[in-house]
């Protein structure tokens, strides 16, 4: 089953970062989830409750990012992956997270997961 539901460029603004002045400023992440789900289902029945409504993971992925603080990308995106793992009954995910303007002269950087088996 290849299906999936899709959360991409989401922006949150949350504290995080490894150093002292970083501990003081909000920053821009920026998240993509590819998240697998069997579509067959809602796909047939038309009824939200049978998908899994990226409405609802977006708003966990803000709450989840902004309460943690992380100070590394790495360890934001473990502890996110995890929450939606088990909030939504999501088998496998893969997420990104950049943050952009960290490094001037990169575009954005970022670390990228892939949790859980299809
Ligand atoms: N692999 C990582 N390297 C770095 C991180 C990170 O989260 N993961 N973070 C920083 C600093 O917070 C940096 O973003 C400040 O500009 C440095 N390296």
């Amino acid at each position: 089953m290849a299906d999936s539901v899709l959360i991409e460029g989401l922006v949150v603004e949350t504290v995080v970062g490894v150093y002292d002045w970083e501990r003081k400023v909000d920053q821009q992440l920026l998240v993509d989830l590819e998240m697998a789900w069997d579509n067959r289902i809602p796909g047939a029945s038309d009824d939200v409750n049978d998908a899994l409504d990226y409405s609802a993971v977006t708003e966990r992925v803000v709450s989840c990012l902004q309460a943690l603080r992380p100070q590394l990308l790495e360890h934001g995106a473990e502890r996110l992956a995890a929450e939606l793992q088990e909030v939504f009954g999501i088998a496998w995910l893969r997420l990104t997270l950049r943050k952009p303007g960290a490094v001037p002269a990169a575009q954005a950087v970022g670390v990228r997961i892939e949790r859980g088996a299809r």
